[in-house]
Formats: structure tokens, C-alpha cells, sequence
């Protein structure tokens, strides 16, 4: 091969970001829950939403996963706007998320809540199934498949019959990062995934996450309360604090801020 067919193949480094977040406010009343946010986040990293309580952080997530509709500005994936994508739309372009206190179908098995997320990406629809056309059968088979891998994957096999609402509330979580994770999402969304959590659930929880990312080239957004999980996880951190950015950079330089430490003193989650 020539030297100008390998300089061909050679893998372009993109520093375009993934997601966007350009100028973003929201006002609820009178209340201006976010002032003027932006900021990047690059393909492949964590990125640490931090803030303490009241700062704007949960807004911000539920316009990432389209809940909340900005009153000013923009969110782009991949250079296009996802502001004109309604919640439930935001599978089929690859933004998966989890909740706070965990949304499961409590009375389904662990196996069918992860088969609910796969769902979310297949294109069979009610009369085809019904019908059980061979495209169908076929795509059961490999969701049966994929879902079978997302449980090992996640240590769930063996309570994958299990009625969900009978699990501890660590294991619900690994079900839901599963059911979120079965939608094969390019950005994972984590609401607060440590919350609830004790001291070696978290440890795990951080060691999956990063393996999530590394196994499956997933992106993840992570708004987290337990600063011990973002320090020792997140590439980027950024750190709102009255709906504005205050810090954005290493978790090494943003704990160093003196804006961000002000903004943490007497906060007693910090
Ligand atoms: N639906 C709403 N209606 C009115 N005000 C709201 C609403 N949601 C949030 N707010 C206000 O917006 C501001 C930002 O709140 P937000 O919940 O985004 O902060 P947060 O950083 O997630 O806080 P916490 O860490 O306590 O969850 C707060 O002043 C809050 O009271």
C-alpha cells in the first residue's frame, strides 16, 4: 500500500463535539432556573453535571431528555438541534436516560423490562407482531439474543425471571441501566445514579459505568450528588451553580475552584 493510500485509512481525530449545549434558559414563573448554560460534550467521555441543591442541574437534564423545552437557546447532537424531538422520540436518535428513583414496570420480570427498552429501537409494530410475520420472528430472536447479552453483561441472569419489584433497590438500578442500555444508546443520560446506594454499590456502579463506556463506546451524561463518584469517574466536569456555569474542566481543576468550593460551603451534601 502506498504511503498516500495509508495516510487514506488513517483514522481522523474529530474534536467536534457530540452534544452541544448553546445558551440555554429556562424560567419557570419568575424563576430562572437556567441562565445562558453551555458547554460540550466529547464522543467517548463522562461528563459530571455538579451543583449544589437548587442549581439547575435536574432542569438541565430534563431538557437533554426533552422533558423541559428551553425558553432561550439550543441543544445539538451531532451539529443537529434535538429540540424539536418530544421525549419519546429521543431513543431513535440514540439518547437513552435513567431516573432518580427508578421507573421500571415493578411487575414485570427484570428479562421483560430489559426487552421493553429494546423495543424502543426495533420496527415491528402491533399488526406484524400479531401476525408474526418472518421479519418479526426474526428480529425476536435477536432481541432474545441481545437481551441475554445485556443481562450477563450487567450480572443480572440469574434474577432475570425475577419479578422486579421484589429486588433490592441496587439491583432495580442495574435493571434499568440494563433496560436503558438494550435501547443501544450513543449518549446515556444518569440521573443520579448513586443515590440510594451504599458505599460499595456506589464503588460498583462507578466501576460499570466507566466499563460501559469502554466496552460500548457509550457517551454518558452523569448528574450526581456523591462527589467521591464523579471525581473518580468523569472526564469533564461541569459545575453549575444559580442556574449558571460556574466551573467547567478536570474534576481535578473544577474541586480546585475557589468559585466552586464558595459555592459548596455549608452545603451539607457536598
Ligand atoms: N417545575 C418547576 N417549577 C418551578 N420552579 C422549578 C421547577 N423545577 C425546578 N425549579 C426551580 O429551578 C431551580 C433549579 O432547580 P433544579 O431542580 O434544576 O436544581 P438541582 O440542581 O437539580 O437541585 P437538586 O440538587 O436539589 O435536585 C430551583 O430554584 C428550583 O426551585
Amino acid at each position: 500500500m502506498t504511503q498516500a493510500q495509508l495516510a487514506e485509512r488513517a483514522p481522523v481525530a474529530s474534536t467536534a463535539p457530540l452534544l452541544s449545549v448553546r445558551d440555554v434558559s429556562v424560567v419557570f414563573g419568575g424563576i430562572i432556573a437556567l441562565n445562558g448554560v453551555s458547554f460540550d460534550m466529547q464522543q467517548g467521555h463522562i461528563l459530571g453535571l455538579i451543583g449544589p441543591n437548587g442549581a439547575g442541574k435536574t432542569t438541565l437534564f430534563n431538557c437533554l431528555s426533552r422533558l423541559y423545552q428551553p425558553s432561550k437557546g439550543d441543544i445539538l447532537m451531532n451539529g443537529e438541534t434535538i429540540l424539536n424531538r418530544p421525549a419519546h422520540k429521543i431513543s431513535e436518535i440514540g439518547i437513552g436516560r435513567t431516573f432518580q428513583n427508578v421507573a421500571l414496570f415493578p411487575n414485570l420480570t427484570v428479562r421483560d423490562n430489559v426487552r421493553v427498552g429494546k423495543h424502543a429501537r426495533t420496527n415491528s409494530d402491533i399488526i406484524s407482531d400479531s401476525l408474526k410475520l418472518p421479519w418479526v420472528r426474526k428480529g425476536e430472536a435477536d432481541i432474545n439474543k441481545d437481551v441475554n447479552n445485556i443481562l450477563d453483561y450487567l450480572d443480572l441472569h440469574h434474577v432475570a425471571d425475577t419479578i422486579v419489584s421484589g429486588l433490592p433497590f441496587g439491583t432495580q438500578k442495574r435493571v434499568e441501566l440494563a433496560r436503558a442500555l438494550a435501547a443501544e444508546p450513543k449518549i446515556l443520560l444518569l440521573d443520579e445514579p448513586a443515590g440510594g446506594l451504599n458505599h460499595e454499590e456506589v464503588y460498583i456502579l462507578g466501576d460499570l459505568i466507566r466499563r460501559i463506556r469502554d466496552d460500548r463506546g457509550v457517551t454518558v451524561l452523569l448528574v450526581e450528588h456523591h462527589m467521591g463518584l464523579v471525581m473518580s469517574i468523569a472526564d469533564h466536569v461541569v459545575a453549575l451553580n444559580f442556574g449558571k456555569k460556574l466551573a467547567e474542566g478536570t474534576p481535578a481543576a473544577v474541586q480546585k475552584d475557589p468559585a466552586v468550593i464558595k459555592a459548596y460551603l455549608g452545603d451539607k451534601d457536598s
